[in-house]
């Protein structure tokens, strides 16, 4: 079973063809094995280039814990990268079908390195969109307290669910992880923790549902676009500095699509042992 390693600003994925998985009952055990560290190929994913009927290809994305996300930014410029790069489409801008709908990126090039800009789509800002169990139109700023402190909580879908606060307290990881499980969000919530730096800049760290702290995270950014211009603190286009490096992202206007743009790399191919893929056939 051959596979390709990616990551975008160190956010890594292991790349497998769909038609590869055919024999594999239980994809979620997969992941996990895979994605482990120590026993697997070691990556925050795995990522499937699937077939689709609505357009050239369908992208799925496991998290390291097994459980299924609905979309990936950064997963989704290795995807790009990984196909444009074989010749697997015949231009540099294609649609990809998503569990959020069609997202569509364009391969770049920036500095003689491949990058990718992508369309997300439009955020979601109604509370039953995101899931989170508050009886709100939006959710900006919402007292959310969390083992004995208070965060203000502010919640945008990319897709998939994020919680977005703009503080940046010492134990981030221990508060990021209480509020990913926290019962506010049925399907758990990705939480990115925000010091903004000037209008145009933030610096961000984040917890991912399903795998923990990242190096970046592209549907993180994007909705900590989204939450700065909806508090005010934030211009409409920003750097957004995650540990991993800079994602450049936009909102042109409140009925837009938001714009991410970051590189993608290629790290090396591989192919599991026989031994390892046993356990799933
Ligand atoms: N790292 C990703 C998001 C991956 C999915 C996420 N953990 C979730 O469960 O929603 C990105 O770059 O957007």
């Amino acid at each position: 079973m051959r596979f390709v390693k990616m990551h975008g600003l160190g956010n890594d994925f292991v790349i497998f063809e769909w038609k590869e998985l055919q024999g594999v009952k239980d994809i979620a055990s997969f992941s996990k094995r895979v994605c482990d560290r120590h026993f697997g190929v070691g990556a925050d994913g795995v990522i499937l280039v699937a077939p689709s009927d609505r357009a050239p290809f369908a992208m799925r994305i496991f998290n390291a814990d097994g459980s299924e996300a609905e979309m990936c930014g950064n997963g989704i410029r290795c995807f790009a990268v990984y196909l444009w790069k074989r010749g697997r489409v015949a231009d540099r801008e294609f649609p990809v079908d998503t569990k959020a709908g069609i997202i569509v990126p364009r391969v770049t090039e920036r500095n003689g390195k491949l990058a990718v800009k992508v369309n997300m789509g439009k955020p979601r800002l109604r509370a039953s969109f995101i899931p989170i169990d508050v009886d709100a139109e939006q959710v900006v700023d919402y007292p959310l307290q969390v083992d004995g402190k208070t965060f203000a909580l502010t919640a945008v879908s990319m897709g998939n669910p994020h919680a977005v606060i703009f503080d940046l307290p010492g134990d981030w990881e221990k508060v990021g992880e209480s509020i990913e499980k926290h019962p506010l969000f049925p399907h758990k919530t990705n939480v990115e923790f925000v010091k903004v730096q000037n209008r145009k800049e933030a610096l961000v760290k984040v917890w991912e549902r399903g795998v923990g702290p990242t190096l970046a995270c592209g549907t993180g950014a994007c909705a900590v676009l989204v939450a700065g211009v909806l508090k005010g603190v934030l211009d409409r286009e920003a750097q957004i500095h995650l540990p991993g490096g800079t994602l450049l992202v936009s909102w042109p206007d409140n009925q837009s699509d938001v714009f991410m743009e970051g590189p993608a790399e290629e790290v090396f191919e591989g192919k599991l042992s026989e031994e390892v893929l046993k356990v799933w056939k």
